[in-house]
């Protein structure tokens, strides 16, 4: 089939790299030129675990194509796969500006039959919206044309995304169209073969599902972490509790890793964005609104941990293991780690970080600063630093010398964002170990007692 994606940002590349896997004609359309013209070049403006060999196996037999070209990618392709920005506009709501400007854009150049596709995440009544925009832009010339619309909210996760996109546990299309389910039938057929994993439903519930999914898996990541703060409290190591409740196949252990809170550039904005809908339509969303307040504080624990058990940051350096707001990526966007680096620059304390992909990203946002040391690997973070802080669960930071890391760091602390680490291991090696839910932190300062104050 042929193809166009407009967007070629974390979801566009992926999807479009592995539509064109499978077979079809595939057009990547950007309006940034700069990124189209990377592209072009064979480079993959984002780290995203094999995706560099894709795009290039599949540029190689000519069914991957990047273009800047709006009117041929609406021209040369039967689907429209719209997978661009949804970020929180000023009041949280999603912000619909990039998708209704690639609707119109398609109104404004196509010349035959065309289904679109909203991939990106998008409030419940969207669909109508694109149709609308559409419309609008094909009256202003004078032409009637058939178009459908459909929804088709995209599930992938970041450092994961092929695996995701090509074994995902569902494909969910949103139509009241028999034409279009055959066509989003054949769309993604290669990916349907054992099981079938379409399920088709009305636009309105496709759109409701996507916030749905990331609205329950946020929860149960605030949840976690409420159950962590009250672990530290009642000193029960939180860990035990999540193995203990994991172990029930009606929780599961996936998505119940209590930690700094979360971030990225979905779980943030969709839980606001959905908060937002509810409201608009007025009802009072209690829960979404504690889960948001829970991940808030969760976010500041690493600075309010660092300053329960040194007294003072001031003038201290820091040494930050973990950039990305999660393992396998480059992506900061909400990252727990920007909040402690900001708070410590706030109060005048020096930051020496590494992280395995993420380096180049930091440096984009914050410059060249005095203090922010980059280092070449995490042994050199280490050195000549006072503290450690963990707010990435990369792979090689699993397994450490712990005697060596007791004998760098000058107040023999490490602080846990991730409860990487088992805590006899490390007070046995003389450091003083503070995870998130661990019941340690009275081990380590005695002037705690009275646990971080609640955010009303
Ligand atoms: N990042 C992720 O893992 C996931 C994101 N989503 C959703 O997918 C959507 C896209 O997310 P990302 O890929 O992360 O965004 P991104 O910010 O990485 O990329 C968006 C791309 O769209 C381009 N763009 C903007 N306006 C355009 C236009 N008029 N025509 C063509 N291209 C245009 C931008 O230049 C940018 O390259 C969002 O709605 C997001 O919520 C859904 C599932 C996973
Ligand atoms: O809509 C989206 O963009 C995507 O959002 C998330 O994917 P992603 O944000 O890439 O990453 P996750 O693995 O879900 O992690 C999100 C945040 O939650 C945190 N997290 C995750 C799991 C956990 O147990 N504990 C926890 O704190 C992570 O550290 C990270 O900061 C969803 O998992 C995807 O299904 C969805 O498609």
């Amino acid at each position: 089939m042929n193809i166009s994606v407009f967007g070629t940002g974390y979801v566009g590349l992926v999807a479009g790299a592995c539509l064109a896997d499978v077979g079809h004609q595939v057009i990547c359309m950007d309006i940034n030129a700069e990124r189209i013209a990377l592209l072009e070049a064979g480079e993959i403006p984002i780290y995203e675990p094999g995706l560099t060999e894709l795009v290039a196996q599949n540029v190689a037999t000519g069914r991957l194509r990047f273009t800047t070209d709006t009117a041929k990618a609406v021209k040369e392709s039967e689907l429209l796969f719209i997978a661009v920005g949804t970020p929180p506009d000023e009041d949280g709501s999603a912000d619909l500006r990039h998708v209704l400007a690639v609707a119109r854009s398609i109104g404004e150049y196509m010349d035959d039959y065309k289904l679109v596709i909203d991939k990106s995440t998008v409030p419940v009544g969207t669909a109508e919206k694109v149709q609308a925009a559409i419309a609008d832009a094909l009256n202003a010339r004078d032409l009637s044309l058939d178009v459908d619309v459909c929804s088709n909210p995209e599930f992938m996760k970041e450092g994961a995304a092929i695996e995701d996109f090509t074994r995902g546990a569902r494909i969910v299309v949103g139509t009241d169209s028999e034409h279009v389910e055959a066509r989003m039938r054949a769309c993604y057929a290669p990916y349907n073969r054992n099981h079938d994993k379409l399920m088709f439903m009305s636009v309105r519930a496709a759109e409701l599902t996507k916030y749905a999914a990331n609205a329950m898996l946020a929860t149960k990541i605030s949840f976690m972490n409420e159950m962590a703060n009250l672990a530290e409290r009642l000193e029960v190591d939180v860990e035990e509790v999540r193995r203990g409740i994991g172990s029930d196949p009606r929780i599961g252990y996936h998505f119940i890793y209590p930690g700094c809170g979360y971030g990225g550039s979905c779980f943030p904005k969709d839980v606001q964005a959905l908060e937002r809908t509810a409201r608009e339509y007025g009802y009072h969303p209690a829960l979404l609104s504690a889960v948001e307040q829970v991940n808030y504080q969760q976010k500041q624990t690493l600075f309010t941990k660092l300053q329960r058990t040194l007294g003072d940051v001031i003038g201290k350096t820091i040494a930050v293991w973990g950039l990305a707001f999660k393992p396998n990526t480059d992506d900061m966007r909400e990252a727990p780690s920007r909040e402690l680096m900001e708070a410590l620059w706030a109060v005048g304390a020096k930051v020496q970080a590494y992280d395995p992909e993420a380096m180049a990203e930091c440096r984009r946002l914050y410059g060249d600063r005095h203090d922010l040391i980059l280092t070449f690997d995490r042994i050199q973070a280490i050195k000549g630093a006072d503290a450690l802080v963990i707010c990435t669960e990369w792979k090689a930071f699993r397994s450490v010398d712990f005697t060596w890391l007791a004998g760098e760091l000058s107040e023999k602390l490490v602080i846990d964002g991730r409860n990487l680490y088992d805590v006899g291991d490390m007070t046995a090696a003389g450091l003083r170990y503070v995870g998130v839910g661990r019941n340690n932190l009275r081990l380590v300062n005695a002037t705690y007692s009275s646990g971080e104050p609640c955010r009303d």
